[in-house]
């Protein structure tokens, strides 16, 4: 998949443009505070519906302003497409083709994978950016993902008041326990097949771009425990027998104590957690071999390559694992959008950020 061009209108500090990519590398280049990063967010929104810093849509709005919106026209392995979101203070609106659809229909419909500083927090922060990450990676190659992680949080939801309100004797609630445990199911197997898969990708990636005497390994701590290969009816039996065993539990704290938003994921280098054990360089190291097994991981999925993006280079990497990284990509058919304080030695579609206005 290649981006052909954007046009944007009130996205942050940026000028309302429309600019015209190279189908592999392009490289935003400016001093700090000049928009670069904005730049790649408005990207990475207009393909997601989702900003890779802020949870807040206000926030891509420019200062003053009350709307903003970005579209673009891309091409995949079929034909030319376009896509577009729109976003006021209440709503987002997105379009494909320029017809109206639902998020549901909008996610996954380009891929596209980012790598900013921030992703650090993936491994040091909480379970929760763990979680939101994987659950957004594994639905944007698989749709359906989506769809039953919607249907887990609408029935934790129902559970959870039901024990709120002490009245797990209505019939109603083992009508929802039995929805719920049906969905938990369909997400905890995805998830293990997932991470099992990316998990090996990983490893090869890590010791191929960075250190070839380490092993780097991912695991899925589930909310069940120890899982190896089990069929959906062994998930679905577990999590019923875990639900006994903390039935009375549950029912004095009021609110479920078990299920998938319980989950975690783990990174072991040289079977040492990460969190605690890995160096500075390393951590950043297992997250960049993360964002580049996700490409391998949609192509598989999708059949599609999908579109990445690398945010700060020049500040986050140093000479030698920078060189790493930018060989891989001229090795491979992969449309590139990095930004970077100093130039870089790529044959590159260069454009120049000053003060929100681009040069290209
Ligand atoms: N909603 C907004 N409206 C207008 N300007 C904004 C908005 N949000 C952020 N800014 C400003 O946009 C500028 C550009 O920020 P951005 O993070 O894109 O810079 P950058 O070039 O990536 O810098 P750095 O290299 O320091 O990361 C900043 O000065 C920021 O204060």
């Amino acid at each position: 998949m290649q981006i052909l061009d954007m046009n944007m209108i009130n996205f942050r500090n940026l000028d309302d443009e429309h600019l015209e990519f190279d189908r592999r590398f392009n490289l935003f280049l400016g001093k700090n505070g000049q928009g670069k990063t904005s730049i790649l967010e408005a990207i990475y929104f207009t393909v997601t519906g989702k900003s890779f810093r802020t949870s807040k849509n206000k926030e891509m709005i420019k200062y003053g302003r009350h709307k903003m919106g970005a579209f673009v026209n891309y091409e995949d392995r079929i034909a030319l497409k376009s896509i577009s979101v729109k976003v006021d203070e209440k709503k987002k609106r997105y379009s494909y083709n320029r017809k109206p659809i639902k998020y549901d229909e909008f996610l996954g419909k380009l891929n596209i994978i980012s790598f900013i500083p921030e992703d650090i927090e993936l491994i040091i922060g909480s379970p929760s950016v763990r979680r939101s990450f994987f659950d957004y990676e594994i639905a944007q190659a698989d749709p359906e993902y989506y769809l039953y992680l919607k249907s887990v949080s609408k029935l934790l939801k129902f559970r959870n008041k039901y024990l709120k309100d002490r009245n797990t004797k209505d019939p109603m609630f083992e009508i929802y326990n039995l929805e719920f445990i049906k969905y938990a199911s369909l997400v905890v197997k995805k998830r293990i097949d997932y991470i099992k898969n990316v998990s090996r990708l990983l490893s090869l990636n890590y010791r191929k771009l960075f250190d070839g005497e380490k092993e780097l390994t991912l695991g899925y701590k589930s909310f069940l425990g120890e899982l190896k290969s089990p069929t959906l009816e062994e998930i679905g039996g577990k999590i019923r027998k875990s639900y006994e065993e903390v039935r009375d539990r549950e029912l004095r704290y009021g609110y479920s104590l078990i299920g998938p938003q319980r989950d975690d994921f783990i990174f072991l280098l040289d079977n040492k957690e990460a969190k605690s054990y890995s160096s500075q360089g390393e951590k950043k190291s297992i997250v960049f071999a993360l964002k580049i097994s996700e490409i391998d991981m949609i192509i598989k999925e999708k059949k599609e390559t999908p579109i990445f993006i690398i945010d700060d280079i020049s500040s986050y990497f140093d000479s030698i694992r920078k060189g790493n990284i930018l060989k891989y990509f001229q090795k491979r058919e992969i449309q590139l959008f990095i930004s970077s304080t100093s130039d870089l030695e790529i044959e590159a579609k260069r454009f120049h950020i000053h003060r929100g206005g681009i040069d290209g």
